[in-house]
């Protein structure tokens, strides 16, 4: 079996007297793509950024690569940080930066690579995610919310990092954008070896991508196992979620494809 790159422990986390996670159990293992659901407010992105070390555990533990990232010093988190990348839902470009400058902010600030490496770096990154070098002169603000999803995706690459969170990538995409970054990542994973988590509401990008569904509820990971393993089971928000219209849906259109692949078509 692979080894767990991020292990969570009998985590609990509280705002004040509001109880999020309590005794919550999970762990990634290297190469996965693990997507983490449940209902508003179950606390998806509070685990996330547990797991970034941006939030702190008022009981239980978070290792990542093998380390409590909130018993590390600055410096060694700071050194655990760049060995992953996050691709924010909202937010994701600095607006004053062009595309080039925000891929290029991170390796920057590492003050340890010539701006020629550096230089090379960013337009490689950017070929990868599909932005020609003209369109990296550009500011944020004049390009396509697609564009600027795939920038943001470079960004987080820039460090060639072994790990890689996503905060609803497809969110405020349509369809056929939303299928071509589904695509993109799935073709990044492959390349580069990636351990990925990523919070999602999107049926198709769940099924298409994730190969562990992790679910969230009552505080804790109440279901965990391969999409298929997760929808037999039968807690009342997996049925919900995934078996209403909108979950058949997606499945039937996730059949249909693995058929056609079956048929070589
Ligand atoms: N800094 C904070 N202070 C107080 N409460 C917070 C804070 N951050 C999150 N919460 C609360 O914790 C709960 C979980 O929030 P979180 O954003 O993790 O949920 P989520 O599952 O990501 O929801 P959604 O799918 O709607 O984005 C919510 O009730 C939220 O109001």
């Amino acid at each position: 079996m692979p080894p767990p790159i991020i292990q969570i422990r009998n985590l609990s986390t509280r705002f004040g007297q509001f109880v999020v996670h309590q005794d919550l159990n999970l762990e990634v293992r290297k190469g996965e793509i693990l997507s983490l659901v449940g209902g508003s407010g179950s606390g998806k992105t509070t685990l996330l950024r547990q797991m970034l070390g941006l939030e702190q555990p008022a009981h239980g533990t978070v290792q990542v690569f093998g380390e409590d990232i909130h018993r590390a010093s600055a410096a060694h988190l700071q050194a655990l940080r760049n060995r992953w990348g996050m691709l924010f839902q909202h937010g994701a470009l600095f607006s004053a930066l062009t595309a080039f400058d925000n891929v290029a902010q991170p390796m920057r600030e590492l003050r340890a690579l010539p701006e020629d490496l550096i230089r090379d770096a960013v337009l490689l990154k950017l070929d990868m995610v599909g932005i020609s070098p003209r369109d990296a002169l550009k500011m944020p603000a004049d390009l396509s919310g697609g564009m600027v999803k795939r920038v943001a995706l470079a960004r987080a690459l820039a460090l060639e990092p072994e790990l890689l969170f996503l905060d609803e990538p497809t969110a405020g995409l349509d369809p056929d954008l939303s299928d071509s970054f589904v695509n993109l990542i799935r073709a990044l994973h492959r390349e580069l070896h990636l351990t990925v988590v990523m919070v999602t509401h999107d049926l198709d990008t769940l099924f298409e991508l994730s190969t562990r569904v992790a679910v969230l509820a009552e505080k804790h990971v109440i279901a965990n196992g391969t999409p298929e393993e997760v929808i037999a089971m039968p807690h009342p928000f997996v049925k919900e979620f995934f078996l209403g219209e909108r979950g058949r849906r997606a499945l039937d259109v996730l059949r249909n494809k693995k058929m056609d692949m079956d048929h070589g078509k």
